[in-house]
């Protein structure tokens, strides 16, 4: 565990302030999908976060990059007035603070927390670099909560959007017992780490294998061939090192944000591939992206009703059995109540999977 600096191992569950709420032990698993971004200085999208509520699983205020440098304020205003007014019901209330470097996050996070803090379960923290920008939020937030007299402590997520951050993605995790997660930031990182893609997320088509040559006695003989290319994906690396990170401090990785608005089907290949490598939601920041997100981050009801089978036929879940030709054991059982949990902990909020899920056996409840 990495505990912070001087500190025993003991003592990372104690709160870092008098009177701040106990940190937790384990971060509860809560369905989000979607982790819909707005910005709370621009009046038409505002007007649109109660509408929102119940369609999306978390809604995030953005309070830093592409909220305009005038603007920062009226966003943190914005922001406490719409946590004000508006009930979530059961949908989370995220914000993204601006960079610890910047001139506004100091009063973001005092007037959100002194404001607004009962009804904030997540503060997003842009281009963590190491644990100690985690320490710095961890100190802060609990002075904080002990001030507004908070009974549960705000989580903490960080992005994972430098180099520096990938380098340190282990011990980011394990900063402090308030880390929910990490989100993947494709575009700040590629520019930290100097790539050659100007987009925001998504693949390239340069970035790719090619088919060998048709002879194989005499490559050079082919090279002019036409061969079929295949393109990578570029976040492969980061996405499997960062949910490696998450997998091992029992916090949740998410794909970040797809910027190609108008591809939603390069943005659910996107998003898919994060899904299967682990990943438990993804940013969406037009409407368009919700329904995508959504589709994608909830098992569909054909993997559901095979995890069920594969469960119901390994009875004590030792031993290996044979299921459409295909052996199942103790492992892949293991892989199918991941998803079978998944179904379940979806269903339980959401009435249309629980429908298809049910039509197709019904979850366990
Ligand atoms: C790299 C990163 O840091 S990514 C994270 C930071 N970026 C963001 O948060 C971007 C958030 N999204 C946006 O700012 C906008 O969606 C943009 C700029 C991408 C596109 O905005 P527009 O050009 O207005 O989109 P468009 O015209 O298609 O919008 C259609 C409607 O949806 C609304 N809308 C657009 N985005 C959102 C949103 N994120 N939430 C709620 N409503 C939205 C618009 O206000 C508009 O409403 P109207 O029909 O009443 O006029
Ligand atoms: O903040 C997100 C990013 O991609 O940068
Ligand atoms: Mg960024």
């Amino acid at each position: 565990m990495a505990a912070q600096s001087a500190t025993s191992a003991k003592d990372f569950f104690r709160p870092l302030a008098v009177g701040a709420p106990q940190p937790l032990r384990e971060i509860p698993f809560r369905p989000s999908r979607a982790i819909h971004f707005f910005d709370p200085s621009n009046a038409k999208m505002a007007a649109k976060v109660p509408g929102m509520v119940g369609t999306v699983d978390v809604l995030l205020g953005n309070l830093e990059d592409a909220v305009k440098a005038d603007n920062k304020e009226a966003a943190r205003e914005g922001l406490v007035e719409i946590g004000r007014s508006t009930d979530f019901g059961p949908t989370q209330l995220w914000t993204r603070v601006n960079a610890l470097d910047s001139p506004w996050v100091l009063d973001d996070l005092t007037r959100l927390v002194g404001e607004i803090g009962d009804k904030l379960d997540v503060v997003m923290v842009p281009k963590v670099q190491g644990a100690e920008d985690i320490h710095y939020v961890d100190r802060l937030l609990a002075q904080l909560e002990a001030k507004a007299g908070l009974d549960r402590p705000i989580l903490v997520h960080a992005i994972l959007e430098t180099a520096r951050g990938v380098a340190n993605v282990e011990e980011i995790c394990g900063a402090s017992p308030r880390m929910q997660g990490l989100s993947l930031g494709p575009a700040d990182l590629a520019a930290d780490r100097r790539m050659k893609t100007t987009r925001v997320g998504g693949g390239h088509p340069g970035y790719l294998v090619r088919e060998d040559p048709p002879s194989p006695t005499d490559p050079a003989a082919g090279v002019d061939a036409r061969r079929a290319t295949y393109q990578q994906d570029l976040w492969h690396y980061t996405i499997a090192r960062m949910v490696d990170a998450c997998a091992m401090h029992g916090i949740y990785p998410y794909y970040g944000p797809f910027g190609d608005i108008a591809d939603v089907t390069a943005c659910e290949d996107q998003f898919r591939n994060a899904f299967l490598l682990g990943c438990v939601g993804a940013w969406t920041l037009h409407p368009k992206q919700v329904d995508v997100a959504r589709r994608v981050f909830s098992p569909s009801a054909d993997d559901v009703a095979h995890a069920r089978r594969v469960v119901a036929a390994m009875g004590d879940g030792t031993g290996a059995v044979m299921l459409d030709g295909k052996m199942e054991d103790d492992a892949s059982l293991k892989q199918c109540l991941v998803m079978v949990e998944l179904a379940e902990q979806l269903a339980a909020i959401d009435p249309e999977l629980k429908a298809q899920y049910d039509a197709i056996g019904g979850t366990d409840d």
